[in-house]
């Protein structure tokens, strides 16, 4: 408008002037002509115009380079084999050993840590994929396949950093980050394999890391075929169930995080599901201890409770599943077993799916006033048994064959 008014006076001063838009229109008309004669030219957009005024290209605007990477000392720990030295005060370590401590970080990052020689071995031997080692001394390199080597970062560090960073009683100088391992991608121990049973093992709400570590060494150890695990159980790449499973992580397929509708879809058909269950239904007391070494009766309905509790069960409909003791005939194939966590004991979800299933409760009897024994021993009690009883199985039907009754 001051633009138009310097080049156009008379139409700014004929707008203001009372009663005049036919005169503002006649000014308006002379504006333009006057500006259509006006020396000054209209110049186009700013982005278009160069210095002298020709049509340019936009210079970016300079910005920051940015930081040169910090100086990496790399040195050579064998042909191809480059490792990086942590510089002092080097922090990656300390974090990522924080992080992967955290289930959040191993969830969101897809990655775990895994200490140890014998641990990281098995881990790459089934496949594990790793992304960094941080060792103390060359040496501990040597121990593991280069090929495996060449596909991970390299970083040195001083033994001290690892040993205050350690879960290890004994630090070994050797931690590894891999990508979270994937049971279906996983290629597990030839003798392993050859020994698995039709026998799965559910558990169903552990929460105590050692426990579980302790309950999948002893999976591994009797031959199970996978081990699954409920959402409530506690995250089987927790670093202190990787230390108590010494390697069964690397030996059977662990699936977890399942909600009980998703169980039944990773079970073999025709599976029969039997709940391992210090609740024995003939306690003369209630209290539940095995105290008759007569045959077990059929089990009554467990009694819902009175009052809900924390997870707010009351009146759930609990199945009436016949109870036995677990050294009695109970592994048709296949067979799962589910082992309640240490609080809340087995889920009314574990006792329904094992109803459904046509599966009874086993239990092992103990001297009357003792409570319940703790669910990793009581695992191990009852994987062990179902073993002894699938090998006689087998031993009787491969005799049955070699000499059929004949008759
Ligand atoms: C520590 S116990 C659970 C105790 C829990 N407070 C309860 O009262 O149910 C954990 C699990 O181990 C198994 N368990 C413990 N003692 C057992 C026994 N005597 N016979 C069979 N299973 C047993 C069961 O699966 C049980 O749910």
């Amino acid at each position: 408008m001051a633009a138009l008014g310097r080049l156009a006076p008379g139409l700014c001063r004929s707008l203001l002037r009372p009663g005049g838009p036919r005169e503002a229109a006649a000014a308006a008309r002379r504006g333009v002509r006057a500006l259509r004669r006006s020396p000054v030219r209209v110049l186009p957009p700013r982005k278009e115009r160069g210095a002298a005024g020709e049509k340019q290209e936009k210079q970016p605007s300079p910005k920051k380079p940015p930081p040169p990477p910090p100086a990496v000392e790399r040195s050579s720990a064998g042909p191809g084999l480059w490792y990086e030295k942590a510089a002092p005060g080097d922090r990656r370590l300390g974090k990522v050993v924080t992080l992967a401590k955290s289930k959040k970080f191993r969830d969101h990052h897809g990655k775990v840590l895994l200490e140890g020689h014998r641990l990281i071995k098995d881990a790459l031997e089934a496949g594990a994929v790793p992304q960094t080692f941080f060792f103390s001394t060359i040496g501990h390199l040597k121990e593991l396949p280069e090929a495996k080597l060449k596909q991970a970062s390299l970083v040195k560090v001083k033994f001290e950093d690892i040993k205050s960073w350690s879960d290890l009683i004994t630090p070994q100088g050797l931690i590894g980050i891999f990508s979270k391992p994937d049971h279906a991608k996983m290629s597990y121990p030839a003798p392993q394999l050859t020994s698995s049973l039709p026998l799965l093992l559910i558990c169903d709400n552990i929460r105590d890391p050692g426990n579980l570590g302790t309950i999948l060494r002893s999976a591994a150890g009797a031959g199970c075929e996978k081990v699954l695990l409920t959402k409530g159980c506690v995250d089987p790449w927790e670093p202190k169930v990787l230390r108590a499973g010494m390697g069964a992580h690397f030996r059977l397929p662990i699936i977890a995080n399942l909600d009980w509708e998703s169980v039944p879809s990773s079970l073999p058909a025709g599976v029969q599901v039997c709940v391992a269950d210090n609740k024995d239904p003939r306690g003369a007391d209630g209290s539940g201890s095995a105290d008759s070494p007569k045959a077990p009766v059929e089990s009554k309905p467990r009694a819902a409770p009175e009052h809900e509790d924390e997870e707010g069960e009351a009146g759930v409909c609990i199945p009436e599943l016949p109870a036995q003791y677990y050294y009695e005939s109970w592994t048709q194939t296949p067979v799962a077993v589910v082992i309640g966590g240490e609080t809340h004991g087995l889920s009314p979800d574990a006792l329904h799916l094992a109803a459904s299933t046509g599966g009874k409760r086993l239990v092992i009897p103990v001297v009357p006033g003792v409570d319940s024994l703790n669910s990793a021993i009581a695992a191990a009690i009852v994987l062990f048994e179902g073993k002894r009883q699938l090998l006689q199985r087998h031993k009787q039907e491969d005799e049955r064959q070699k000499f059929p009754v004949v008759g």
